[in-house]
């Protein structure tokens, strides 16, 4: 594992666990590209208290206490309270209902945006935030974030439009994508090419590392729901993928555009992610003037799957 701390990417997961976010926080702790600064939490898949709860359990049950979580918001930009909460995809607890005991360490005395701040004038321009929930604590300027969010000319996973962290919090993610950092999205049309086989997890629960018999033991909730929902025997990857980005940028191709989403306002499509895929219009548009973001288009989707069992199978 040792690569030479300056030569690794500095991270901040921006997560709401969540059974994959759990997956990608693995990942990311067993790959010596990345240097983990610290996880933030907001809500989505839970709320941020759970989050919270969850992101120090995660780290104290692979012995990886070391590593600070900043609690993140609990309502949206606007103020909304009554969120979606995505407990039927991933249990009531977040991590497949498995009745875990509350984590003894505690979260550092700091807004998640507070620590983003200060870890981004730490160190200026280095630290690659990837966001693996709503938007809502990196509304504010910061140097690369990496975002799990949106569906580029594909359905989304919350309504025929909008993908689950859009969603969560459309006017943070407008403001976000907007504002001019440098920002790579990654969508449902990449995420739902990259899944976990049967065949997959079988092979996982054959290997004896701590992080794989962690993830075995939650995993069962999210395979019936993907059953239930999407018709297939394995798993959607998306918030591996998205941090295995930041792993391995060449396993995906990239295009770069203006993206708008749509706000909660708008009913039928609140969530709706578009991007101005630079065709010539004679109208001035809410994509006009606006900053560009990238957003991956392909992957290699075998390749994914086996840097990320690859990294679980083993221990340190
Ligand atoms: O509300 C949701 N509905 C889903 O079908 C679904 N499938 C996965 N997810 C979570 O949302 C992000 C991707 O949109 C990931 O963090 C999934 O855990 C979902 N959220």
């Amino acid at each position: 594992m040792a690569a030479a701390e300056g030569a690794r990417k500095k991270v901040i997961i921006d997560t709401d666990p969540g059974i994959d976010d759990a997956m990608a926080i693995f990942v990311a702790l067993r790959s010596p590209e990345l240097q983990v600064l610290g996880l933030t939490t907001t809500f989505g898949n839970v709320h941020t208290a759970l989050a919270t709860r969850n992101a120090l359990h995660l780290l104290e049950a692979v012995g990886r206490t070391d590593i600070p979580v900043a609690e993140g918001s609990h309502v949206t930009v606007k103020k909304a309270s009554k969120l979606r909460i995505a407990s039927f995809v991933h249990g009531s607890d977040g991590l497949g209902n498995q009745d875990f005991p509350a984590p003894t360490t505690k979260p550092v005395d700091q807004t998640a945006a507070a620590f983003l701040v200060e870890q981004a004038n730490l160190y200026p321009g280095q630290v690659t935030v990837v966001a693996l929930g709503p938007l809502t604590n990196l509304a504010l300027k910061i140097g690369q974030i990496i975002i799990l969010g949106g569906a580029y000319s594909v359905n989304g996973n919350v309504n025929p439009a909008a993908e689950a962290n859009i969603f969560g919090d459309p006017d943070a993610a407008d403001i976000v994508f907007t504002c001019g950092a440098d920002i790579l999205a990654i969508g449902l049309n990449v995420t739902h090419q990259v899944v976990l086989t049967d065949t997959d997890r079988e092979k996982l629960e054959q290997c004896d590392s701590k992080y794989a018999r962690y993830l075995c033991k939650i995993m069962g909730i999210y395979y019936d729901y993907h059953k239930d929902a999407y018709l297939i025997k394995g798993v959607y990857l998306h918030d591996p993928t998205t941090l295995i980005s930041a792993v391995n940028p060449s396993l995906m191709t990239y295009t770069e555009g203006v993206v708008r989403l749509w706000s909660l306002d708008c009913v039928y499509n609140g969530g709706f992610s578009l991007m101005y895929w630079f065709c010539r219009y004679g109208e001035i548009t809410a994509w006009t003037g606006m900053l560009t973001v990238k957003v991956a288009v392909t992957v290699d989707a075998p390749a994914v799957v086996e840097l990320m069992m690859q990294r679980l199978m083993t221990d340190d």
